[in-house]
């Protein structure tokens, strides 16, 4: 399985409508929404109105990464807007148990977001509970960052640790996916891509999308 999930932190915001659209049809697979407050991370993007926006305009499976202080706040106003997938930062969750729970409560897939200096082991006891790993590969915060090497590994030692556990989690990888590192991170073991940069900044959205899960097949031989 290989989904891509194009960031719409990159897209053209003056035309946000258009921009889902067009890597819809460019074969995205889920749009990636980056909920950022300007308080866990240093930036400030977005909140519920414009994930209920992006859900008049597309079916895509939408996924909502919450980089934002005291989620569970926030998750019903999430979840009422139409995502489908939620993660929350396991650094912004003292009660992550109680984080996940209540995201299932209102029906969205629940997963953790870890960032590049965080512990796999911070997942071990809710690993039942996770349909998906996020996998910060930069520091969050911004798109266009480079790749964290080290993700790699982490990655790796996370599907180990998945099929350990008997889970058929997701793992997501966040953060400087592009030609250059899409191969190894799918030989890694990730298998949903988030990619902001590397698709809106590219004049040709199929084509971009095609070149990245071509680089993907050849990660799985
Ligand atoms: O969560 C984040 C950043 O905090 C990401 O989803 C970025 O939007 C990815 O951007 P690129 O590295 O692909 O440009
Ligand atoms: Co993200």
């Amino acid at each position: 399985m290989t989904l891509i999930a194009p960031s719409i932190l990159s897209a053209d915001f003056t035309r946000l409508g258009e921009e889902v659209k067009a890597v819809e049809k460019a074969g995205a697979d889920w749009i990636h929404i980056d909920v950022m407050d300007g308080q866990f991370v240093p930036n400030i993007s977005y909140g519920p109105i414009v994930v209920q926006a992006c859900r008049r305009v597309t079916n895509m499976v939408m996924d909502v990464h919450l980089m934002i202080e005291t989620p569970d706040a926030r998750i019903p106003d999430f979840a009422k807007a139409g995502a489908d997938y939620i993660s929350v930062h396991a650094e912004a969750c003292p009660h992550l148990h109680r984080s996940l729970q209540l995201i299932k409560s209102l029906g969205p897939k629940a997963g953790v977001a870890l960032n590049p200096a965080t512990p796999l082991s911070a997942i071990e006891y809710v690993i039942d509970m996770l349909d998906f790993v996020l996998i910060m590969s930069v520091n969050p915060g911004f798109g266009g960052q480079k790749f964290i090497d080290a993700s790699l590994n982490k990655i790796t030692a996370l599907s180990k640790m998945l099929s350990e556990a008997g889970s058929n989690a997701i793992i997501q990888v966040d953060g400087g996916v592009n030609n250059d590192t899409m191969e190894a991170v799918t030989r890694a073991g990730a298998c949903c891509f988030v990619a902001g940069s590397a698709v809106f900044n590219t004049p040709d959205y199929k084509k971009t999308i095609d070149g990245l899960r071509k680089l993907s097949e050849k990660g799985k031989k």
